[in-house]
């Protein structure tokens, strides 16, 4: 499978001291975490509004801004997909209900 969030983190750390008028994820970066996760919420509206109206081209193009500015986000917070594929990685082989449980404990 193509590792999109690998290949979007790389994007993101290789723009984030780009000039802002050059490059939009420096921009962003410059605006802060609560613009950045401003975007990531608006992204998501849009991306379910698009399944909602069983937009397929919509859906693609929304899911891929959403995953884009999903990952800047993540770099804002010194974050990477590896932090992300090893929680999925604790939840695997758990049901449901324990995964629920072991975030309580
Ligand atoms: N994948 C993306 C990507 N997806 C969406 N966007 C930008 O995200 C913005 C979203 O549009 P909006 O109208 O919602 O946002 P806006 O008007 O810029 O901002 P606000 O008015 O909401 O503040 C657009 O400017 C899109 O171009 C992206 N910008 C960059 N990338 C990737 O990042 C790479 C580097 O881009 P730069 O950082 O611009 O060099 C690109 O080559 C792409 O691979």
């Amino acid at each position: 499978m193509t590792d999109i969030l690998g290949r979007l983190a790389t994007i993101v750390a290789s723009r984030a001291d780009a000039a802002a008028g050059e490059s939009h994820t420096a921009a962003l970066l410059q605006k802060g975490r609560g613009k950045i996760a401003q975007k990531v919420g608006e992204e998501a509206v849009e991306t379910v509004i698009a399944a909602v109206a069983e937009d397929r081209a919509a859906l693609i193009g929304e899911s891929a801004d959403l995953l884009y500015h999903l990952s800047v986000l993540w770099f804002d917070a010194g974050l990477t997909p590896g932090d992300i594929d090893a929680e999925l990685a604790r939840r695997e082989g758990m049901s449901g209900i324990e995964e629920k449980r072991s975030r309580e404990d």
